[in-house]
């Protein structure tokens, strides 16, 4: 019995396209009434549910006649567009045959990613189950732009999960636990929990398995736990019919360990939900400065500058090899640092005025990656 499935109180279950489209490639009703009748027990039970839904592009393809996953954004946008209306008249059909009203909540990377939105995203999903309807996320597709899209829902659900303080995140997909490798290979083995990142040391995650349905495959579903771990959410991967037996606790499918308790809301939102507008190239003594001592970062450190941002804008901090070490919010324009580079605070207060003696990034906006 996994006593962090059993205790938790708000629970966002995830179920991917594979787990909701027949072969053919329409939308499975009975599977839909099959999830709708789970999370009905759940919110008998007295639980909170937030449902993230995949399937808007997938049930969208039959009815526009079109034979396979398409490749480009506008079909995919298409489809999503009819599919995602048909996607929730039938799980506001499965949810009311238990009396149950849903909620359609769709969310671009903005919606969760920039913190005046996300507050707002909170609020609407806060009143939903405060009113006792299911929310039903997905992403807003028919908007979403290639370069602002999430593309999967993992990774969303993930976001949701913390945007809500899910106590459980559940990823329901079409198979039944994460495997050290593809489990259509004989010598693959099962993998029952997940305790720390070296529990994930010489497993393969493959891409989608399913062909033309699914997005991400298991990358994007470690990616996902990853993200709720750290924020100190258990995840349950498993397969969709045992999405019962998963919540009831039973040992099924994969367990991935909460990693650390939940850190600061703001931090969290910075390291994973945020998308860096730009990046500051740091010497080796600042590197060391930001990461083992903790200090804000001044421009005497940042030897280069990329991007266009302004201030209070989220920017990575980067070493002499260009890899990530941090992530913070910058307090100056991206046109304003080239002429402070590597000039001491003292010197910069002297020579343009007591303003610029703030640091670059300030420690308690700085988040270590
Ligand atoms: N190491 C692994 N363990 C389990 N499944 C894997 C692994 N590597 C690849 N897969 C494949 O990932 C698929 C699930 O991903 P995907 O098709 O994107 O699902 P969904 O539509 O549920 O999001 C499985 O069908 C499986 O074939
Ligand atoms: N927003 C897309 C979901 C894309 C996606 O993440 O799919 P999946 O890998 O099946 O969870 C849709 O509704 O079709």
């Amino acid at each position: 019995m996994r006593e962090a499935v059993t205790s938790a109180r708000r629970v966002v279950v995830k179920i991917g396209s594979s787990s909701l489209t027949t072969a053919s490639g329409g939308l499975d009703t009975a599977r839909v009434d099959a999830l709708a009748d789970v999370l009905a027990g759940l919110c008998a039970a007295g639980r909170e549910v937030v449902l993230v839904s995949s399937g808007a592009i997938a049930a969208g393809l039959a009815p526009l006649a079109i034979p396979r996953r398409p490749r480009d954004l506008a079909t995919q946008q298409a489809a999503a567009s009819v599919g995602q209306g048909l996607l929730i008249g039938r799980y506001a059909a499965s949810l009311a045959r238990h009396g149950l009203t849903v909620g359609q909540v769709l969310l671009t990377v903005d919606d969760v990613t920039r913190r005046a939105h996300y507050r707002n995203a909170y609020r609407t999903l806060r009143k939903l189950l405060d009113m006792r309807a299911v929310p039903i996320v997905n992403e807003n597709d028919t908007v979403a732009t290639e370069e602002i899209r999430f593309g999967d829902n993992d990774r969303l659900a993930a976001l949701v999960a913390a945007l809500v303080h899910a106590d459980l995140l559940v990823l329901l997909s079409d198979v039944d636990a994460l495997y050290t490798g593809d489990p259509a290979r004989p010598d693959t083995r099962k993998v029952t929990d997940v305790r720390a990142e070296t529990d994930l040391v010489g497993i393969t995650l493959g891409r989608a398995g399913k062909a033309g349905v699914g997005t991400g495959g298991m990358v994007t579903k470690v990616e996902a736990a990853r993200i709720a771990t750290g924020f100190g959410i258990p995840v349950v991967l498993t397969a969709a019919p045992l999405a019962a037996a998963a919540l009831a606790g039973d040992e099924v499918g994969t367990l991935f360990h909460p990693v650390r308790q939940r850190p600061t809301a703001r931090l969290f939102w910075l390291a994973h939900a945020t998308s860096p507008r730009g990046r500051l190239h740091l010497d080796p003594g600042a590197v060391q400065a930001v990461v083992a001592r903790r200090k804000s970062l001044l421009p005497a450190g940042i030897t280069a500058v990329d991007g266009t941002f302004t201030a209070g804008d989220p920017v990575d901090l980067v070493d002499s090899s260009g890899a990530p070490v941090a992530r913070g919010l910058v307090n100056y324009d991206a046109v304003e640092l080239p002429s402070l580079l590597g000039r001491s605070t003292v010197e910069l207060a002297a020579a343009l005025g007591p303003g610029y003696e703030r640091e670059v990034v300030h420690r308690d906006d700085l988040v270590l990656l």
